[in-house]
Order: C-alpha cells, then structure tokens, then sequence
C-alpha cells in the first residue's frame, strides 16, 4: 500500500468569541504516517483536534477545510459527522478516567461503541472487543471487559481508552495527551502499542502532545503550534537537527536531555492569548532574536531545508 492523503486540513481558523484559538493552521496525515501537534497549554492542540470531528462547543466558529479522503467536513451535517466519528476518525481523550463511562463495564463500552458503526451482532461485537484488547497487550481481556474504569490500574484505563477509539477501525487516530497522566514505564508502552497497533491497520496518527521526548519516540512530522499558528513543520529529524522557528529552539533548549550536562532553560515569560486577527507574531514579547519587524506584522510562512516556518529571523539563517 502507497502513500495516500488520508486527512487534509486547510486554513483552519477557529474563535471562541473574541479569542481566536486557532489561525490559518494546516496540515495532511497520510496512511502509517505519525504526525505531532506541539506547543504549550493554550497553543490550540485541543481546539485543532476537536475542529477536525466536530467536537467543539456551540460558542466556537470555525472556517476553513477539513478534507477525509477529499470529502470536505466543514459544514457537513450531523449525521455526517457522527459518521466520521469512530468509523473514520477516532480520538482518544486526554482523560482516561473521564472519557469511561463510570457505571458501565468495558466491554459493554466496547460493543456499543462497534454497533454505532457496523452490522455486527452483540456477540460478535463482544468478540471483537476481546480480541482487540488481547492485541493492545492486555493478558486477561476477559477480566478487563468485564470490569469498571475504577477496577483497572491507569495503564490498563488508557488502553481501554485506545480500545474505544480503535474498535469501529478508523483510519485515522487523534490520540490527545494520551499518556501525560501516565509514570514514564507504563507511557513508554501504551506509546510502543498504540504506534505498533496503528501502524498494523495502516492508520495515520496525530499525536497531540506538549512533550518533546514523546515526539522524538514516536512522530515522523512535527508541527509546532504557539498563538494558534503553525510556527514551524518539519520531519522529526530536521525539526531536532536544525530547529528554524525560535520557539521551537527554545522549547528544546527547555527539556531535559539525557546524557547532556547542558542546563535546561525555560522559556521566558507566558503562552499568550490572541484576540482578533494577529498582525504580529505571537512569539515575539519572549523571543531572544525579535526585532520591530516582528510585531509590525505576521512573519510569511517560509521554506528551507525541509521545514516551514513562520520567522523574520530564523535559527542557524541568520544574515
Ligand atoms: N470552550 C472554550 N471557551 C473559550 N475559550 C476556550 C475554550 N476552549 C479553549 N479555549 C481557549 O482556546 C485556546 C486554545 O485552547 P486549546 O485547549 O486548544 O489549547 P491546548 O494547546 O490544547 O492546551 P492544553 O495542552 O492545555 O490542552 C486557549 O486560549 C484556551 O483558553
């Protein structure tokens, strides 16, 4: 199987009355392809995810195209939605805890969650939950479907979590912090089985995410949010070798690194909010290279060596 375009979001925009959460952001997940949305609490990572299956709350306007498979979901009707939902889109909740329901068992989850998208009796939905568990590396998935989210250790909830999204086949997975609540052993693993049970199905991936290292482990391409804007696309590779936004350069530069005696630096300052249409880039109050061409306009996306960046004055180009 080739590369085929899978999701293509085009300059999406989304407000929340005056506060624009989201501006002119864009990207593509192909088939077996992991894309990472970073950036800070208040980048628009959520809001983003939420757009693409129309999740976000009455308050919120959006614009812009969200493309499955070239058909456009922006505008479409409910049912539509509902449809693209779980069959074609899946997305894992940030909180495990949260995104089970309390009172019923897993595997009463599981086949509801099947028979909303496919002809399936009870039975064979309930078999199809089994097996799906028994693939995320669950050893008694018998147990676990028939317990409640409050029996299960935290690792074994997200992958019951996963489960959910994973069991009416999406194509494409949104999975949002979906380890950050996680210690890091157990993170490790839910991360190697979700990317290994992905990558069987020939599903694309976002990786909504605020942390580096799991990006490094996991993503192919990396689009790096701040204000609501993309700041910087690459593949994984570029984006760690030559970083070109400063943000991103900062965000690295604010991580510990393992076998690294260079001291971490945080960034300065506080993420901001947008109101309105930004003329300035976003980052430009915290930003060591800033000079007044930065906050008398929004710097042009740019191309160079294999990344994209919205900067005046990129990393490692300087004239
Ligand atoms: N329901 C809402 N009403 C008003 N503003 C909102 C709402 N949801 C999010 N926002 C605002 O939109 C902006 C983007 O939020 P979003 O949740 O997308 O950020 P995020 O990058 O996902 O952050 P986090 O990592 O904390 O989840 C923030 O300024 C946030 O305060």
């Amino acid at each position: 199987m080739g590369s085929q375009k899978l999701l293509e979001v085009e300059n999406l925009c989304i407000r929340y009355g005056a506060l624009t959460a989201v501006s002119s952001v864009s990207f593509s997940v192909s088939n077996k392809e992991v894309v990472g949305l970073v950036g800070e609490s208040g980048a628009g990572k959520s809001a983003t995810a939420k757009g693409i299956i129309g999740l976000l709350p009455p308050i919120a306007r959006m614009s812009g195209s969200v493309r499955y498979r070239g058909e456009e979901l922006v505008g479409a009707s409910r049912a539509r939605l509902q449809k693209a939902r779980g069959a074609q889109i899946g997305y894992i909740f940030q909180d495990a805890l949260t995104a089970l329901d309390p009172v019923r068992t897993v595997g009463v989850q599981l086949v509801e969650a099947l028979r909303v998208h496919k002809p399936v009796s009870k039975r064979e939905a309930w078999q199809a939950g089994e097996a799906l568990l028994e693939e995320l590396k669950i050893r008694d998935p018998r147990r676990v479907m028939n317990s409640y989210a409050h029996e299960l250790s935290g690792g074994m909830r997200q992958r019951a979590i996963i489960a959910l999204a994973l069991i009416a086949e999406p194509e494409v997975i949104i999975a949002d912090e979906v380890t950050s609540a996680l210690d890091v052993t157990v993170q490790r693993k839910v991360l190697e089985i979700l990317l290994r049970v992905c990558s069987d199905r020939g599903a694309g991936l976002i990786m909504i995410t605020h942390d580096l290292g799991v990006v490094a482990q996991t993503c192919d391409r990396v689009i790096v949010l701040y204000g609501g804007i993309v700041a910087e696309d690459a593949d994984v590779y570029t984006l760690f070798d030559h970083p070109r936004h400063p943000y991103t350069h900062a965000l690295m530069r604010s991580m510990p690194r393992v076998g690294s005696d260079a001291p971490f630096e945080p960034i300065p300052g506080s993420a901001i909010q947008v109101f309105g249409e930004l003329q300035m880039c976003p980052f430009h109050e915290r930003c060591a290279k800033a000079g007044p061409d930065c906050s008398a306009k929004l710097p042009p996306v740019q191309t160079y060596g294999g990344s994209q960046f919205r900067c005046f004055h990129p990393v490692g180009l300087e004239q």
